[in-house]
This record gives C-alpha cells, sequence and structure tokens, in this order.
C-alpha cells in the first residue's frame, strides 16, 4: 500500500455516514448555506468521533476527508492551530484546563494573528495586552483601525475561543508577540462578550464554509492565568521571567501548519485534480487521429499527455514530499521539546519553503487540469473550481508565499556564508558543503541519481550567486536591506531552486524504497519525466553556467516525449492508485464509473435555475 497506511477503515466508516456520503448538492447552495451545511456536519462529525472513539489526529483526517471534502470547515483552524497551539505553548496546567474541553469540542476556536494592517509582518501587529497588576488581568486593546483583528477562520460566528496574538506591555515596556487564550462568546447564549466587536468580513474567493471573522478589543480584561506560559511568565506583581528561548517558539503554530499544508493541501489537491482529468480524458473522445476510424480517447493525443503526465508526475513528487515533510516536522519537534533547538531555523526554512513551493505548484496545476477538460471543466460539476479555490488560499495563509521563500532563501545565505568560513552544513543543505561537478553526468540512460545530481548543481550554483550578488550590492555602497530587496528575485528564484532539489530527492528516495519491481519501473518513469519537465521548462537555469549543454538538452526533449508514450498505459491507474472515493472528489468528470454524460445531463436538471416557480421565469414570461 503505496500511499493510504491505516486510513482505509476510517473512511470506510466515514462513508456509511449518509450525512456524509449524499445530501444536497454544494454548487446548487448559496454562501450561507454551504456554511449551515457545513456546520451541520460538523456537529455529525463530533458525534461520530465520541461514536466511533476518534481521539488521534490522523484517524481523525481520515474522517474529515470524507466529511469535508474539498472544504476547511470550522475544525480547521479548531484542531489545526487552536489545540496545537495550547499543547504547544501552554503550561501543563494550562492543557489541563484547556485541551480536554477543546478536545471534546465543549469549547472551540481559533488563532487569531492577523490584523486588517498587518498579516506579514508579525512585529507590526498592534494589539496591546497590557498587564494591571492590580486586577491581575491583562487587558486586551485594538487602538486603532489597522489594529482589529482580521481573517481567523471561525471567528465571525463559531468559535467561542480564540488564542490571540498581542503585544505584551507591562509598566510600559513592550515584550513582544505572545498569545494569549480568550473567552469570546459567551457559552450559554453564544453572544460575543462585552468588549468585543466580532463578525464575519463577508464573501471570498472561496472557503464559503469558514466564517472567516473580525475582532475589536475594547479595553477587554482576562485573568492573568490566560497567557500561555510554557516558555514565558507574568507572575502576579507583574514580574516577567522567561526560560532561555528561542523567542521564535511562539510562532510554532506557524511551523505547524505549514509543515501540513504540503501533503493536506498541496499534495492532495494536485493529485485530485490529477485524477478528474486523467480519468475523464479516457472517457473523453474528440476528433480524428486517423480518418474513418473512432474518434480516440482524448488522452491518445500526445499534447494532452503533455498537459496531465508532468502534473501527474508533480503529484506523486508533491505527495511524497509532503509525507517527508510531516515526519521531519514531528521528529524536530521532538528534538525541541528535549531541548535540542538546533534545528529550528533549517525546519522553519524547508517548511517555509516547501509550502510555498508546493502550493504554488499545485495552484498552477490545478488550473491547468481544468483546462485540459475544455468546456466539461468549466462547469462546476467537474468539482475543479472547488478543490482550486480551496488549494490556492494556501498560497496566502499561514506565509504569503513569496515571503515565505524569502525566508528559506534567509537560511540558505546564513548556510552558505557559514560554508564560506569554514563550517560544515547538514541535513537538507549538507550538499552546500559538497564540491559541486561543474560536468553534467546525464545521458541517454537518465538515472534518477544524475537527474537529482543535475538539480542540486542548479541550486548550489544558484545560491551562490544569490550570496555574491547580495555581497557585490553591499559592497558598491547599498546599505543591507536595500542589498537584500534589490536581490529578492533572484533570492526567491535560489530558494525555489532549493525546493525543487528537495523534491527531486524525496521521489528519487522513494523509487529505490519500493521493492516491487513492477511498480519500481512506474514510479522511475514518473520521476524521469518530473525531473526532465522541471530541466526543460528551467532550461536557462541549466545552460546559463554550460553545465547542460544543447545536445543534452536534446536529449531531454526526446525522452520527455517517449516517457509519455510509455506512461500512457498505466495512466488512469496511476490515478486510481490515490483511491479517491467519489464522494472526496465531488466531480462528475472524474466519476470512477465513468459515466459522465448520463450523470452530467442529471444534475443540469438539477440546477436551481431551472426551477418552474423561479422569479426569473415570471420575469421572462
Ligand atoms: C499525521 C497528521 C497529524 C496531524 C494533522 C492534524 C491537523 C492538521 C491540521 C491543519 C493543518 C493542515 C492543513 C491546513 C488546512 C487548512 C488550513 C485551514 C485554515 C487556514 C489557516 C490559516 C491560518 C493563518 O494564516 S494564521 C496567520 C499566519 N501568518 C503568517 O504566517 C505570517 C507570516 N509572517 C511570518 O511568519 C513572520 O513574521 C516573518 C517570518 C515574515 C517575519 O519576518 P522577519 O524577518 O520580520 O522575522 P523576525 O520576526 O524578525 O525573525 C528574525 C529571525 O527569526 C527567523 N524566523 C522567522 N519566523 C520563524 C519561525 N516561525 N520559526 C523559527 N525562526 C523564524 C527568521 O528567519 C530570522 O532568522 P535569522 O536567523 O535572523 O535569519
Ligand atoms: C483563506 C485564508 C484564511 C486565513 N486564516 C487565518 C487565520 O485563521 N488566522 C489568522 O491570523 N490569519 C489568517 N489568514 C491571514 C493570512 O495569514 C495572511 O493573509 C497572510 O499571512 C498574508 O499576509 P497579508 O494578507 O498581510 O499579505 P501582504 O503581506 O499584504 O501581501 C501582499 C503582497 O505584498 C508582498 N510582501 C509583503 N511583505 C513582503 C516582504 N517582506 N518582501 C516581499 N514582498 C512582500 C507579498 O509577497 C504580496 O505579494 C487567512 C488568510 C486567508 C486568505
Amino acid at each position: 500500500m503505496l500511499f493510504k497506511g491505516g486510513g482505509l477503515p476510517h473512511e470506510s466508516l466515514a462513508l456509511q455516514e449518509k450525512l456524509f456520503g449524499a445530501g444536497p448538492d454544494y454548487n446548487f447552495m448559496t454562501r450561507i448555506e454551504r456554511f449551515k451545511n457545513s456546520l451541520v456536519r460538523v456537529q455529525h462529525f463530533i458525534r461520530c468521533c465520541a461514536r466511533y472513539n476518534l481521539h488521534d489526529h490522523a484517524d481523525k483526517k481520515w474522517f474529515e476527508g470524507v466529511a469535508f471534502p474539498n472544504e476547511v470547515s470550522v475544525l480547521g483552524p479548531h484542531s489545526g492551530m487552536f489545540i496545537p497551539t495550547l499543547k504547544e505553548q501552554g503550561s501543563e496546567e494550562q492543557i489541563q484546563k484547556w485541551v480536554p474541553q477543546a478536545e471534546k469540542h465543549q469549547i472551540m476556536g481559533t488563532y487569531i494573528q492577523t490584523e486588517l494592517g498587518h498579516g506579514t509582518f508579525v512585529r507590526g501587529l498592534e494589539t496591546t495586552a497590557t498587564y494591571d497588576p492590580k486586577t491581575e488581568e491583562f487587558i486586551l486593546n485594538s487602538p486603532t483601525l489597522t489594529s482589529i483583528k482580521w481573517w481567523p477562520g471561525g471567528l465571525g460566528r463559531t468559535c467561542n475561543f480564540g488564542i490571540v496574538m498581542a503585544l505584551l506591555y507591562i509598566d510600559g515596556k513592550n515584550y513582544g508577540m505572545h498569545p494569549f487564550v480568550v473567552q469570546l462568546r459567551s457559552l450559554k447564549t453564544h453572544e460575543p462578550l462585552p468588549g468585543l466587536t466580532m463578525g464575519d468580513i463577508g464573501p471570498k474567493f472561496g472557503f464559503d464554509t469558514v466564517d472567516n471573522g473580525y475582532l475589536q478589543f475594547n479595553h477587554f480584561g482576562i485573568p492573568r492565568e490566560n497567557m500561555l506560559m510554557k516558555y514565558c511568565q507574568v507572575l502576579k506583581n507583574g514580574t516577567y521571567t522567561k526560560q532561555t528561548r528561542n523567542p521564535k517558539f511562539s510562532y510554532g503554530a506557524m511551523i505547524f501548519v505549514r509543515s501540513m499544508v504540503v501533503y493536506e493541501v498541496a499534495g492532495q489537491g494536485l493529485a485530485k485534480a490529477c485524477t478528474i482529468a486523467i480519468r475523464y480524458s479516457a472517457i473523453r473522445r474528440q476528433s480524428e487521429l486517423k480518418k474513418s476510424r473512432p474518434e480516440p480517447q482524448i488522452l491518445d493525443y500526445q499534447t494532452q499527455q503533455y498537459k496531465l503526465f508532468p502534473l501527474l508526475a508533480l503529484a506523486y513528487a508533491v505527495w511524497f514530499t509532503g509525507v517527508r515533510m510531516k515526519e521531519i516536522y514531528f521528529m524536530v519537534n521532538n528534538e525541541i521539546k528535549q531541548g535540542h533547538t538546533e534545528r529550528l531555523p533549517e525546519l522553519h526554512a524547508i517548511s517555509s519553503g516547501l509550502k510555498a513551493f508546493t502550493t504554488s505548484m499545485a495552484s498552477w496545476g490545478i488550473e491547468r487540469c481544468r483546462l485540459a477538460c475544455g468546456g466539461h471543466g468549466y462547469s462546476a460539476a467537474s468539482g475543479l473550481p472547488k478543490i482550486y479555490v480551496n488549494a490556492t488560499g494556501g498560497c496566502t495563509y499561514e506565509g504569503e508565499n513569496t515571503v515565505m521563500l524569502l525566508q528559506c532563501a534567509r537560511f540558505l545565505m546564513n548556510i552558505y556564508g557559514g560554508v564560506k568560513n569554514g563550517r560544515r552544513p547538514s541535513g537538507s543543505v549538507n550538499y552546500l558543503g559538497e564540491r559541486i561537478s561543474s560536468r553534467c553526468t546525464l545521458t541517454s540512460e537518465f538515472t534518477l541519481k544524475s537527474l537529482a545530481d543535475a538539480f542540486k548543481h542548479r541550486a548550489a550554483r544558484m545560491i551562490k550567486e544569490a550570496s555574491e550578488r547580495l555581497n557585490r550590492l553591499q559592497a558598491s555602497g547599498n546599505d543591507p536591506e536595500d542589498s537584500w530587496n534589490l536581490n529578492s528575485v533572484v533570492l526567491t528564484k535560489a530558494a525555489e531552486a532549493h525546493c525543487h532539489y528537495y523534491m527531486v530527492l524525496v521521489f528519487e528516495s522513494v523509487v529505490e524504497s519500493v521493492e516491487d519491481n513492477c511498480v519500481k519501473d512506474i514510479l522511475r518513469q514518473l520521476c524521469q519525466l518530473l525531473a526532465l519537465c522541471g530541466i526543460q521548462e528551467n532550461s536557462g537555469d541549466f545552460i546559463q553556467d554550460g553545465f547542460l549543454n544543447n545536445d543534452q538538452l536534446e536529449l531531454v526533449k526526446q525522452k520527455q516525449l517517449s516517457l509519455l508514450s510509455e506512461i500512457r498505459p498505466n495512466a488512469v491507474l496511476l490515478v486510481d492508485a490515490f483511491e479517491f472515493h467519489d464522494v472526496q472528489l465531488g466531480s462528475i468528470l472524474g466519476r470512477f464509473d465513468g459515466n459522465v454524460y448520463e450523470n452530467l445531463f442529471k444534475w443540469a436538471k438539477k440546477t436551481p435555475l431551472n426551477k418552474p416557480e423561479d422569479l426569473i421565469h415570471r420575469l421572462l414570461r
């Protein structure tokens, strides 16, 4: 079982629940109906968790995949950010107080950080939490219009609790950003508590099932015990204490979600889109390949294969990379819990870089899948619009992608600078300490090692050049900040090259680990295609320093084209192997039984615009 691990039993359980599998069609609902319908499913999900004894995060995730297909429910911020932040940043006492209630959904929480005026620049956030030793309270306040909290999922109508990130002030001194547990709504009436102005921020590009909200504090008091105090404490008399700690620990929730997004959002979204487009391309017949012969499946056109098979390879690559990213997160997080924080900067860099690289690629790939489905791809019946709006949110939330690439680049520059001063890098950047061959070893055999080496060369060269350019900009009189900005396009490209290499390397290692020779051969073809397409699309990067020559580029093109024919017989099986149930795809084009046309017709007949009593009918009569 290449993909699912222990998931199937929970998926089957979820599929037995009538409320999840059937019910009203999402595409025919208004935004409010979508939101209400999601809340109904949230409540049912909570009942199911109790009934089936689902406590483990991973088990719940399998269930959620069926209960909330291609959408985020209010449980996302609750279980993905509120609970993890309590667990990671709360003292033992605080964990005991809030986590059990949160896990039983007796309280529902969210993560409240972004403000109207600032999302990216966390140090620019303005909400204040001022300690008053007389009342032993923190007074939360929104001093400006731009300080109003804006965007948190579930804040608008649903959540009664939140973790608020605010600037801690004691005796007029600013101690920086800290997390506070805040009760937002009455547990009896569900009304916002006095001193809070809150609501939903309005319709969005997607995320209709989540009430992203706003929140304004008017000198709102919370008990001293509500600051999360694992790493820092404010004593009753206002004394501030902290353990020797990295101040970036309070950014831990962001690292967690970024690490999960690679698999949960980018990997799943692209794999679903490929499943839909490739299955449909095997059903759809159009035009003539040969005169007087039956119309071919559109998947037999080389151009269609050229559109879709590189995306299929990418979907496998992002999936594997997402699984690896989760493993790294849990490994390094365990080290950190034991006091070893050395790998935090690397974790921050790789999770930021991969979150950005994979969500951008997936977002672009899902749109290409839609285009590859022709007219029917544009219909909501394809399921692709919903998958797209959900996945493309990942390019912005949890750190805007360009900003995240620059964070990754910052780490790469630090490491490269260290190497110049004789330090040995390790982990995901150990190659920066190697002597990189300037001669390309690619031959027509295209071994995975030689392909990965080509990406290693490209990443190492681009990082080196970005670093040298930065130094030159400074040497010519620019200050460090201006030099950084004047170099930032080059820096983002260096970070992308690093992430691209990492992804090829992960895919290569998965192929090498497979024992079944048949599966191994097929995965090798996909991995080759991924790498060859990467070389061709970025050919300038590979020829700029003479690493690759024109003859080799021609070989790359030839091999790419021959791989398309080699992959064709297995293409549908390769998407079936993701094992998405029809409920999870939400697509008529991607139905497992291939019965596309009959169901498109049935679906169109159900559209609300066809209802006879409709106002439009009366207007047109
Ligand atoms: C098996 C499975 C198990 C579990 C799965 C269960 C649950 C999963 C559930 C959910 C997750 C999965 C999927 C998600 C699905 C749906 C998502 C649903 C909803 C969406 C939620 C979205 C929520 C949000 O968006 S919350 C708001 C997020 N906001 C941001 O991300 C803001 C971005 N900005 C920043 O991060 C920073 O401010 C900045 C990095 C841009 C700041 O830069 P600046 O240069 O100003 O940095 P400084 O603060 O000064 O830092 C200087 C040094 O510190 C380093 N640094 C920065 N950040 C970090 C960090 N986080 N950690 C470590 N180090 C950091 C920085 O690099 C500098 O280092 P240097 O050494 O000085 O160079
Ligand atoms: C669907 C969704 C859900 C969300 N959920 C939550 C939530 O639950 N909780 C929460 O607190 N927040 C949430 N957010 C907010 C989200 O985290 C922020 O929108 C995100 O971090 C981006 O910040 P921003 O909006 O300030 O973008 P901006 O920083 O204003 O970005 C605008 C442009 O400026 C550029 N830019 C900004 N800074 C730099 C820089 N230093 N260098 C180069 N370019 C730069 C960016 O690249 C981008 O092109 C959510 C957002 C969305 C879309």
